[in-house]
């Protein structure tokens, strides 16, 4: 036992008795049923539960507080219902939600907050709000075979985002549009596609002129088979030689690698049926989406000579899938319910755990002590974040979106300058003019808006009370910006040149292929 641990956390304001402590359960999935069945089996009785969705057929297999009778309605709904009928005295509640509607105001509630989620940017989210409340998190996440448990002490150990986590793998669009060499980039294309014609349309889809091509089309399967496989295919491609005219729809096989006719009859099913069909965002599960996406895949991949695949492999790589493992589930949540009871009892020290599929040591579940807080770290260290772009070209929209929102995970953000006056705010509540102001702000560049070279601005995010200070210098050749990742406590320190500065550098995609833009194909690990 660390005294010098135990002897902190006593000095943190935890509730109550252990029993009665109240409990967040963050996600209500796979991991979320184990963890709650166990907290209830521990003696835990004080629990809120949210998970924004509902209950799926798929889900049955593994989560087991769900029966099919609950299929289509909402998890933690279903959950706590699950849950009161082992022991009726408990006081549960379950919340059909996103987590990020919740601010400091639900979170400051609870003893403990424990993740049971499949996506970084909700994880994201939670650890700001356990940074900012001080509340200590635990952290699962499984993957296949694979798994871990992290504790993340606010302030006494590190954030669950001191660590960088990989960022996702980016596939530039150049290969995606033109010069595919293998069936992730295939299946990439044919997602666009898909959401380009059937799906969230997005202006900035890179295959959005087909969406506009497609708007004249009076039979659209076949004339989008002739466009996309026969017709506008760069040099390096093989045109398919079938003719379409005496081809009839029908579906493609799940197992089986099909003919180039049947993925032809695949695809002008899936587009015949999703045509008359309201936009819906690609679902691995959307059996439609699926055929679109299986069929239009493997007919570029033979354009491109390049190598087939099944529509079982086709989804599993679409929707990302790694099978979930239901005892690698239990194991974690009990595991997470372990060190939660070490944190709400105060006695013993808390680790992060992993469960590894081959035994080192003839151990598959390893522990570790849980590293210190990185003086670095955007979310639980104050301090300011350098960054580089062009001031000529980048706009404070830029700033907004591409930088605070999409690299910091700032929802909404409030910006200041030094001198106090608010460059720009989001957010219910505005007056009109001020809301005119911010709208014109955010379509000028930082030249316009008369920004000076190393100008600071302060950027407040609302609902988790989280400030980062930007500092921002201008650099001609940059096409995008480069966040040098330096967190500068002490401005003497900071060495200008940039060198030493690696930590948390990262680049903005203008050294390799600079003609073309990366994509950003999320390939979430973690579930
Ligand atoms: N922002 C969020 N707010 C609330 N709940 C969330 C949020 N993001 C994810 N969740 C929930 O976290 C749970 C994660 O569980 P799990 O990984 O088992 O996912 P699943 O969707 O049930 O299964 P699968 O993805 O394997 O089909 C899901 O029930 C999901 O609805
Ligand atoms: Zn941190």
């Amino acid at each position: 036992m660390n005294k010098k641990f135990v002897n902190k956390m006593i000095n943190l304001a935890y509730n109550s008795k252990m029993e009665h402590a109240k409990i967040l359960v963050v996600g209500a999935g796979g991991i979320g049923c184990e963890l709650l069945k166990t907290l209830v089996m521990v003696g835990i009785d004080n629990i809120t539960v949210i998970d924004i969705d509902t209950i799926d057929k798929s889900n049955l297999n593994r989560q087991f507080l769900f029966r099919p009778e609950h299929v289509g309605r909402p998890k933690a709904e279903v959950a706590v219902s699950t849950l009161k009928e082992l022991r009726p005295s408990l006081n549960v509640t379950g919340i059909q939600a996103n987590i990020t509607n919740y601010g400091n105001d639900f979170f400051q509630n609870f003893a403990i907050v424990l993740n049971a989620l499949d996506n970084l940017e909700a994880r994201r989210y939670v650890n700001r709000l356990c940074v900012s409340t001080k509340i200590p998190m635990i952290d699962a996440g499984t993957q296949g075979k694979l798994g871990q448990v992290t504790v993340h002490v606010p302030h006494i150990t590190a954030c669950y985002e001191c660590e960088p986590k990989p960022t996702p793998k980016t596939y530039p669009v150049c290969t995606i549009r033109s010069t595919p060499s293998k069936p992730i980039h295939c299946i990439v294309w044919a997602k666009y596609l898909y959401e380009a014609l059937f799906g969230l349309r997005d202006p900035d889809n890179i295959l959005s002129d087909l969406q506009k091509k497609a708007e004249g089309f009076s039979d659209l399967g076949k004339e989008l088979f002739n466009l996309l496989f026969k017709e506008e295919l760069p040099e390096e491609a093989k045109k398919i030689e079938i003719s379409i005219e005496n081809i009839v729809g029908s579906q493609i096989n799940e197992d089986k690698i099909g003919s180039l006719q049947e993925y032809a009859a695949g695809f002008i099913y899936a587009v015949e049926n999703l045509k008359s069909r309201e936009p819906k965002p690609f679902d691995k599960d959307d059996q439609l989406a699926i055929q679109f996406v299986g069929a239009a895949s493997n007919l570029r991949a033979a354009n491109f000579k390049i190598e087939q695949l099944n529509l079982f492999k086709t989804k599993e790589i679409a929707g990302n899938i790694i099978p979930a493992v239901a005892t690698t589930n239990a194991m974690a949540a009990g595991l997470q319910v372990i060190e939660a009871l070490k944190i709400l009892r105060n006695k013993n020290e808390p680790k992060n755990v992993w469960i590894s599929e081959h035994a080192s040591d003839s151990k598959i579940i390893v522990s570790g002590n849980m590293p210190p807080p990185m003086p670095k770290c955007y979310t639980c260290s104050v301090g300011s974040v350098k960054v580089k772009l062009n001031f000529n070209t980048f706009t404070l929209g830029d700033l907004v979106s591409k930088i605070l929102k999409n690299e910091l995970s700032m929802q909404n953000p409030t910006l200041n300058l030094e001198n106090g006056s608010i460059l720009y705010e989001s957010g219910e509540g505005l007056d009109e003019e001020d809301e005119e102001r911010y709208a014109k702000n955010y379509k000028m560049t930082l030249n316009e808006l008369k920004l000076a070279d190393g100008v600071r601005v302060s950027c407040d995010n609302f609902s988790t009370d989280f400030t980062i200070k930007l500092i921002i210098s201008h650099d001609e050749n940059q096409e995008l910006y480069e966040i040098v990742g330096e967190i500068v406590e002490n401005e003497e320190n900071h060495k200008e040149n940039g060198e030493n500065q690696n930590e948390l550098k990262r680049k903005s995609d203008n050294s390799d292929e600079r003609e073309c833009k990366k994509l950003k194909i999320v390939e979430d690990i973690e579930n």
